[in-house]
């Protein structure tokens, strides 16, 4: 059963196409991280998949049910969309308590559980518009898990979190995840999506432009090996002989992009030294995620 899917969904404002034909599948279990810029869509997409904004076209599966007005499966999902919203001159338990009540729960252990485990202790009696953007959103977080929903759709979830927070949330999605449940959360950071989500879909004007687990993401990232001798013109000729494939890039250094010789860089030592290029410097290169990310959306086809 695929938890969520969605067909050719399209969402225009005026001239801006923000969402455009996206269809995406998310499996039971997945942490799937959709990643893109500042307006690339995501908001929208989101919304559209909660029925907060109805698409041009396409459609939206959450548990296999079409969404409709007669969609009836809401107590599943859990949702964290923007800035959350709380009522704020309610406290942080005030807060959980409107929530609790609205969705009819049975468990009054739930609401202190929730709050251990969003680490809200210390504010628990704090009027939600006195929280700092981190814990409002750990507030956010709180309400959109109390009803222990099977899908979580979270819209950006570390937004104004510190870095241990961002930490803490990760941990809290892995172990709701082993726990059953499936999350699409939303990000502008790859590196940071990276780390949490098991699938990546990659958003930019609206269009999907790759998607790809994180084992593929990690045989993606360029790399190469950099080298400096003290003659490198005559290093380049020498390891292009040998049949390397190897360019001077504008520092003038080395780059050696064969995976024999990312593999065994002391290879393309002994060699150059036996030759009588030295080298002075021998590092192995990896693109970061950002570079990726970048690469990725400006390459995009037209
Ligand atoms: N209600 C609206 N009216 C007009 N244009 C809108 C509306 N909502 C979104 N847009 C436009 O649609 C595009 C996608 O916006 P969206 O908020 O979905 O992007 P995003 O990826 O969530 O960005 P961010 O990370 O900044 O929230 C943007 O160009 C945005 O300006």
């Amino acid at each position: 059963m695929e938890v969520l899917r969605t067909h050719s969904l399209t969402k225009r404002f005026g001239p801006t196409l923000a969402v455009d034909g996206i269809s995406i599948r998310v499996q039971p279990g997945e942490i799937y991280g959709f990643l893109g810029l500042n307006g690339a869509g995501k908001t929208t997409l989101i919304r559209m998949l909660l029925g907060l904004i109805r698409p041009d076209q396409g459609e939206v599966y959450l548990f296999e049910k079409k969404l409709s007005a007669r969609f009836d499966a809401w107590n599943d999902v859990g949702y964290l969309v923007e800035t959350p919203a709380a009522y704020p001159d309610l406290s942080v338990v005030e807060n959980l308590q409107v929530y609790y009540q609205l969705r009819r729960l049975k468990d009054p252990k739930r609401i202190p559980a929730l709050i251990d485990q969003l680490k809200l202790g210390t504010y628990a009696h704090t009027k939600a518009k006195n929280l700092s953007l981190g814990n409002q959103q750990r507030l956010g977080l709180a309400k959109a898990l109390l009803h222990q929903p099977q899908l979580l759709l979270l819209d950006e979830p570390t937004n104004g979190l510190d870095p241990e927070g961002i930490v803490e949330v990760r941990q809290l999605l892995q172990a709701l995840v082993a726990q059953g449940a499936t999350v699409f959360l939303s990000s502008h950071i790859l590196g940071e999506i990276a780390k949490v989500a098991t699938r990546l879909g990659i958003i930019h004007e609206g269009r999907l432009v790759q998607e790809l687990t994180n084992q593929e993401l990690t045989q993606r990232l360029h790399r190469k090996l950099i080298v400096s001798t003290l003659d490198n013109p005559g290093a380049l000729r020498q390891l292009s002989t040998l049949g390397y494939q190897v360019r001077l890039n504008e520092a003038n250094e080395l780059e050696i992009t064969d995976p024999t010789a990312l593999e065994q860089p002391e290879k393309i030592a002994q060699v150059l030294v036996e030759k009588g290029y030295s080298p002075r410097q021998l590092y192995r290169w990896e693109e970061d995620l950002e570079r990726y990310f970048l690469r990725i959306i400006r390459n995009r086809p037209a």
